[in-house]
């Protein structure tokens, strides 16, 4: 129990009320119960959850069509989500997972850092903080079922996951590919990476922009299986289950000694961490660079 107030990341209460207040103004019900299991079932706009096995693994299927970009928006209903999954002590794993055909998560929203003002790219910058420390020392086991593309952002959500299934596609590339698109990866996006992969095939891979295949993403370690499209979910909640076997309280423990002096590097300087992005992010240079990227996006299409 104390692990778990040790665990609690800061200003989380403070985003959540603001995610709260921001889904009110939205003018939309918070959650909508539906289904046999009450509850137990719950869904946003970009959010679903549903019951995965025995009542005590929710999965959480990211809905935010076309691609699931990380919006400020659907940040804020992953959040709650999230907490919600947290709070209720029936739940003790989470398979994240995709609805959206082909695409895990094109990672953060281009359009929330591109052409707004600096109150805006602060407030979205402590969103993706949040995002990733409540990820990342989450009590609940985490396995990340990816079934598509997973690029920048996306890659970071699957990284934080204890466990990561990847499908076997060609669609299915995973990721830190920030320098394809001329910006950089934060230091707690390359720590993660570090701590999962090593520091040398970090360096190449971060430099490189590196989208792996699914055999490369295996090899290297950023994935821990690789298997066919329809067997994702499946292979999820069997993996799962070998984790829920171990005793919540010496995983958790485990866990946290594991991570918490990476999370802590980010939280002793959030502050810091988000003027850094909104001056960086504010750059002519960079903005251009983010402008060209997606003209390119757009481009592809046409
Ligand atoms: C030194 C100090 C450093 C401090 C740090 C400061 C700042 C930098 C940190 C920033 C870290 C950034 C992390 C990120 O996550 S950046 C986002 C990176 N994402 C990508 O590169 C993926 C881009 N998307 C794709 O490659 C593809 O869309 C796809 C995911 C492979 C899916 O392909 P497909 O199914 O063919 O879909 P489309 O390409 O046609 O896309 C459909 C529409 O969605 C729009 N789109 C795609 N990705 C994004 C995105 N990330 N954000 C917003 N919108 C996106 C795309 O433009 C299409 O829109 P349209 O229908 O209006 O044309």
């Amino acid at each position: 129990m104390a692990l778990a107030v040790r665990m609690r990341v800061p200003c989380r209460a403070l985003l959540c009320a603001g995610a709260q207040l921001r889904g009110a103004a939205l003018g939309r019900p918070e959650w909508a119960a539906g289904g046999g299991d009450g509850a137990r079932r719950f869904a946003s706009l970009r959010v679903l959850v549903e019951p995965g096995a025995e009542g005590r693994v929710a999965v959480m299927k990211l809905k935010n069509p076309p691609v699931n970009s990380l919006s400020l928006d659907f940040l804020t209903e992953f959040l709650i989500s999230l907490e919600k999954l947290e709070n209720d002590k029936a739940f003790r794993g989470v398979v994240i997972t995709s609805d959206c055909p082909n695409v895990f998560s094109a990672g953060l929203d281009l359009r929330e850092m591109y052409g707004r003002n600096p109150g805006h790219y602060a407030e979205y910058w402590k969103a993706v903080q949040e995002l990733w420390l409540r990820l990342y020392l989450s009590n609940l086991v985490l396995v990340a079922a990816i079934n598509g593309s997973c690029p920048a952002g996306g890659c970071l959500m699957a990284l934080t996951s204890d466990v990561r299934i990847l499908s076997d596609s060609p669609k299915s590339v995973i990721g830190l590919n920030e320098t394809l698109l001329g910006i950089v990866a934060p230091f707690w996006f390359k720590d993660t990476l570090v701590n999962t992969i090593g520091h040398r095939a970090s360096e190449r891979a971060l430099q490189l922009g590196l989208l792996f295949p699914p055999a490369e993403a295996l090899q290297v370690g950023l994935v821990d299986h690789v298997v066919p499209e329809d067997q994702v979910q499946s292979m999820a909640l069997s993996v799962m289950a070998h984790w829920l076997a171990i005793p919540d309280h010496a995983r958790q423990l485990t866990k946290a000694m594991m991570r918490k002096a990476t999370a802590d590097r980010l939280i002793k300087q959030r502050e810091a961490d988000i003027q850094n992005f909104v001056s960086f992010i504010s750059r002519d240079s960079i903005q251009k660079s983010l402008q060209i990227y997606l003209e390119k996006l757009k481009q592809k299409k046409g």
